[in-house]
């Protein structure tokens, strides 16, 4: 298990994940409804994604066999109307969060409530019409520079009709905090927030720690360490570049465990000097 949750939900089920040796990739047990869904390529057409809101279990196909974890957030059932809830997923790049938050916003729209999905725009990797896994799963979402645009972008009829948002890349949204206060607070919603704890340096990445004290659940995730194998809870920047917000992947940064972090830290320092000193250098040759 590749996993430490912080809950107070004891029934809150997250993916069991089993390690594969000769990739050193983390597997999600359920990883063949994934790529089922993957293959059928089910969103792929998607011109405008609102219009495919809220999202209908008509939508995906899965397996009859499938393991849904209907427990993985409260069912609305078990709950007064007007009470909503914030549950939070963590981790480095890699751990698995957005395949959980799909996965619980799965399960969510089995349980026959109405779910949307918001990523920030700033992440194109992947075009911006649906949040995609790094295994290449997706589902359709709202791309949104801000989160206080969504009630907007979606509208007030739709918006008041949904259970369920799910939030992916919580990291670049500065206004999270305030959306979420009053998405579960006052209008009774869900929110279940996928993003990264730290970045790069392994400081707060956006308001994504502020809004654990607004949290019912808090989970982290780790992923597998490229060196070792051993968890991973960091993120490495594998390149020079020194700006907090950079968008990439595997290209860009890898998943390490504590002692991979540090000694990869000194290497990308030293090399990061290396090139400074040679553009210098370069700046005063004639
Ligand atoms: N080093 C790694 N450790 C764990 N999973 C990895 C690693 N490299 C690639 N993966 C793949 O990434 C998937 C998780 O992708 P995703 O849910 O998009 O993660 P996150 O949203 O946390 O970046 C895993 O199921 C696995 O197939
Ligand atoms: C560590 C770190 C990451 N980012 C960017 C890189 C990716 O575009 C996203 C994270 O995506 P994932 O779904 O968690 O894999 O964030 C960044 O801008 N700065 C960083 O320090």
């Amino acid at each position: 298990m590749l996993k430490i949750t912080i809950s107070r939900m004891k029934a809150l089920i997250i993916p069991t994940f089993s390690f594969s040796p000769m990739s050193k990739r983390a597997i999600p047990l359920a990883s063949n409804f994934f790529s089922l869904a993957s293959k059928s390529n089910l969103f792929s057409n998607l011109q405008n994604p609102v219009s495919y809101f809220p999202l209908k279990p008509s939508m995906i196909s899965l397996p009859s066999n499938f393991p849904i974890q209907t427990r993985c957030v409260h069912s609305k059932s078990s709950l007064s109307s007007s009470s909503g809830e914030i549950h939070v997923i963590v981790g480095p790049m890699f751990a698995g969060k957005t395949t959980t938050l799909l996965h619980r916003v799965q399960a969510e729209i089995n349980d026959g409530r109405n779910v949307a999905i918001i990523k920030s725009n700033k992440d194109n990797r992947y075009g911006l019409d649906s949040v995609v896994t790094h295994d290449g799963v997706k589902l359709p979402c709202c791309a949104l520079p801000n989160l206080s645009s969504f009630k907007q972008s979606f509208g007030q009829d739709a918006y008041d009709q949904l259970d369920v948002i799910g939030i992916d890349e919580a990291q670049f949204f500065g206004d999270l905090y305030d959306f979420c206060r009053e998405v579960a607070d006052h209008d009774g919603k869900t929110v279940i927030v996928a993003g990264l704890d730290g970045d790069y340096l392994r400081r707060n990445f956006g308001s994504v720690l502020d809004i654990i004290p607004l949290a019912d659940s808090v989970t982290k995730l780790s992923a597998r360490c490229e060196i070792c194998g051993k968890r991973a809870f960091f993120t490495l920047r594998k390149t020079e570049e020194t700006q907090t917000e950079l968008i990439g992947g595997a290209d860009v940064y890898m998943p390490v465990c504590r002692q991979h972090y540090v000694s990869g830290q000194v290497a990308v320092e030293a090399a990061r000097m290396v090139l400074e000193s040679q553009k210098a250098q370069c700046g005063s040759c004639p």
